[in-house]
C-alpha cells in the first residue's frame, strides 16, 4: 500500500468512528427528551460492587444522570460486606428466604457497614464528581417506617430477629436533597414505630422509596443478566414481563431474587412506569438501560402497558 493509500484508509477509519459515535449520542435524544426531570430510582446490590473500577463507573454514571437533567436516587446494599465483616468479627450469620437473620448484636454491625462503610465509599466515589452526592439513612427525617418481618421457608413463617418490612415511606428529606441538585445514597437501616432499629433488605427498600417518590423507573443492579424464567438455565433470560405474570412467578422463584422481584412488582404497582433488573457486572450497565432503544436486562411493566413504552 502505498503511503497515500494508507493515509485515505485511515482518515476512513476516523470517519467510520466518529460516525458511530455521533450515532450512540443521537441516540440517546429521545430519551434525554423523554426523562428530563424525571426521578430514577437505582439499587446497586453489594454483589454488583466488584471492583473499583465498577464502583467508579457506577458513580460516573449516577453524575451522567443528574447533569443530563434527571434526578438519580441511589439505595445501596451491601450483603456480602456485611457477610465479610461478620466472619472478620468471628458472628456466625445465615440467611433464611433470602434474608439475613439478624440479633441485635448482627444489626449493629449491618448498620456500620451500611452507613459507615458501603454508604461512605459511594458518596465518595460520586463527589469526586463534584458537591452531588448526600448520605442518607432509614432513619433520617424518618424516610422508612421499619414493621417486624418474618421469613417464608419451605411456606412457613419463621421468625429471622431484627429485620423490617418497609411499613410506610416519609420521602420529604429525600425529596430535599433532590430539589438541591444533589443525589441522595439511602442506606436501607430503619426503626420501627418504638425507634428499634431493623435491617432493610435493600431491594425491599428501593421498591418502596420508588413507589412513594413517583419515580418514573426503578432500576435494580445485580450480578446475573436479569431473572431468568427457568434459573439457571441462560437461554431463559426474561427481556419484558406484565407484572402481573411476575407476580405469579414469585412463588417459584430462589432466594436471591425474591426481594428483587418483589420490589418490582410493589415499585410498578405503586405506579412507577418501569421496573428494570440488569447486570451490574457490566460497566455503566445503567447509562445503557436509560438512554438505549433496546435496553438491557428484564423489564417489569404495568399490565396495561400504554403503547410507545418499548423499551423506556
Ligand atoms: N430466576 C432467577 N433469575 C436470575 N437469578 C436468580 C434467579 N433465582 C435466583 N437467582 C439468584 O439471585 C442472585 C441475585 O440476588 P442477590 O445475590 O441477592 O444479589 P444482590 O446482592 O445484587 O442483591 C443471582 O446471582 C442468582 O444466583
Ligand atoms: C434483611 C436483609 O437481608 N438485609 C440485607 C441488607 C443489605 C442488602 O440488601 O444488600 P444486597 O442488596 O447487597 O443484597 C443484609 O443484611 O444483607
Amino acid at each position: 500500500m502505498t503511503e497515500l493509500e494508507r493515509r485515505l484508509v485511515s482518515a476512513d477509519e476516523r470517519l467510520a468512528s466518529a460516525a458511530e459515535k455521533a450515532g450512540v449520542l443521537i441516540e440517546a435524544l429521545p430519551w434525554l427528551q423523554r426523562f428530563n426531570g424525571a426521578t430514577v430510582v437505582v439499587k446497586y446490590g453489594g454483589n454488583a460492587m466488584i471492583d473499583d473500577q465498577l464502583k467508579a463507573a457506577f458513580a460516573e454514571d449516577m453524575v451522567f444522570l443528574r447533569l443530563a437533567g434527571l434526578h438519580p436516587v441511589v439505595v445501596h446494599g451491601g450483603g456480602p460486606q456485611i457477610s465479610a465483616m461478620l466472619s472478620r468479627l468471628g458472628v456466625p450469620g445465615e440467611f433464611k428466604g433470602g434474608l439475613r437473620v439478624t440479633t441485635p448484636e448482627t444489626m449493629d454491625i449491618v448498620r456500620m457497614v451500611l452507613v459507615g462503610q458501603v454508604s461512605r465509599e459511594l458518596v465518595g466515589l460520586i463527589n469526586a464528581h463534584g458537591p452531588y452526592a448526600v448520605g442518607i439513612s432509614g432513619e433520617d427525617a424518618r424516610l422508612f417506617t421499619a414493621e417486624r418481618k418474618q421469613a417464608t421457608v419451605d411456606g412457613e413463617q419463621v421468625d429471622i430477629g431484627l429485620v423490617g418490612e418497609v411499613a410506610e415511606v416519609n420521602p420529604d428529606a429525600v425529596l430535599d436533597i433532590v430539589n438541591a441538585g444533589r443525589i441522595p445514597v439511602v442506606s436501607t437501616v430503619a426503626p420501627d414505630v418504638d425507634g428499634v432499629v431493623h435491617n432493610v433488605n435493600a431491594d425491599t427498600a428501593a421498591g418502596a422509596l420508588a413507589a412513594a417518590l413517583g419515580a418514573e423507573k426503578l432500576v435494580v443492579l445485580t450480578d446475573v443478566e436479569g431473572l431468568y424464567a427457568n434459573w439457571p438455565d441462560r437461554s431463559s433470560l426474561i427481556d419484558r414481563i406484565p407484572v402481573d405474570r411476575l407476580e405469579r412467578m414469585l412463588p417459584g422463584l430462589a432466594s436471591g431474587m425474591i426481594p428483587k422481584m418483589e420490589a418490582c412488582v410493589r415499585a410498578v404497582r405503586g405506579g412507577v412506569r418501569g421496573a428494570h433488573v440488569i447486570d451490574g457486572r457490566l460497566a455503566h450497565s445503567v447509562l445503557l438501560e436509560v438512554f438505549t432503544s433496546r435496553g438491557i436486562g428484564t423489564m417489569v411493566l404495568p399490565e396495561a402497558a400504554p403503547s410507545g413504552t418499548e423499551h423506556a
